[in-house]
């Protein structure tokens, strides 16, 4: 076996393995926090985000660029990952690369699941007021480039949930099975649950934007303990958003999972 096929082996099995999606997702809260500190390097910048953008352009200046970013992004693949999913998926352009050669790890009619609207809407409307100051310094192309940054790893994240879900499934089929016959949502979303695993991710996000967020000091005496994003607003962007909608995508996923 060359280097490329057992870097894919072991690529294969971490995403089958509870221990490793888990791990996966603990560091992806450093690639979340970091980009939540860039973005709050800028104002809020609105112009960036008023229905029509600049000249004869029908959509957001936002959107325009997500939309041209993601069509680059795909030509060179990234959207053959099953990890990754597109915000504006329509109409997007081919990859330039050969399909992956290994077998679906998801279910392929479940795996088509994306909420990125919903994301989208959650992060313009309430998670940005939360980290960036009123203001308009004009730095639209950098500021866009890190709303991207935050989306892609929120929605890289969250869409985790349907790899997780793929191996609860494998795990337990006997459980999961009638509830999804039974299209019972409730039942679904009580065997996914492990509420101490999401008590110690509220806290540990806490902690990691408090560490993170630091002003570093040479003389300890200066620093004044500010932090760049408040880390209260991580936790609640995990309690109330990030973790529900992991959720949501892990039963929507089940839902499909015997189609
Ligand atoms: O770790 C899991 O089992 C998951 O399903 C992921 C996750 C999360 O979003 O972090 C979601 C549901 C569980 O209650 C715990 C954690």
């Amino acid at each position: 076996m060359g280097d490329s096929e057992k870097g894919k082996g072991s690529y294969l099995d971490s995403l089958l393995n509870l221990d490793s999606l888990r791990k996966s997702l603990i560091r992806q809260e450093d690639t979340i926090i970091f980009s939540l500190i860039e973005r709050s390097k800028y104002p809020i910048n609105s112009p960036l985000y008023n229905d029509t953008g600049p000249g004869d352009l029908s959509s957001s200046l936002l959107e325009f660029f997500i939309k041209e970013s993601e069509g680059l992004q795909a030509k060179v693949g990234r959207y053959a990952s099953p990890e990754e999913n597109a915000f504006f998926p329509n109409n997007l352009p081919s990859s330039l690369l050969d399909p992956p050669n290994h077998a679906p790890v998801l279910h392929p009619p479940a795996a088509a699941v994306n909420i990125n609207e919903k994301i989208l809407n959650l992060y313009l409307r309430t998670l940005l007021p939360l980290i960036s100051v009123e203001g308009d310094d004009g730095n639209y192309a950098v500021t866009a480039a890190s709303d991207l940054q935050c989306l892609q790893t929120l929605s890289r994240r969250i869409h985790l949930g349907k790899f997780v879900a793929e191996v609860k499934f494998r795990d337990a089929p006997e459980d999961y099975i009638p509830a999804i016959r039974a299209k019972d949502r409730e039942a679904l979303m009580k065997l996914l649950t492990f509420q101490k695993v999401e008590e110690k991710i509220i806290k540990r996000v806490e902690k990691k934007a408090m560490i993170f967020g630091q002003e570093v000091e040479l003389d300890e005496n200066d620093n004044k303990g500010k932090c760049k994003v408040d880390p209260c607003v991580v936790s609640r962007l995990y309690g109330e958003w990030v973790i529900p909608l992991t959720k949501f995508v892990e039963v929507e996923y089940l839902l499909r999972r015997l189609d």
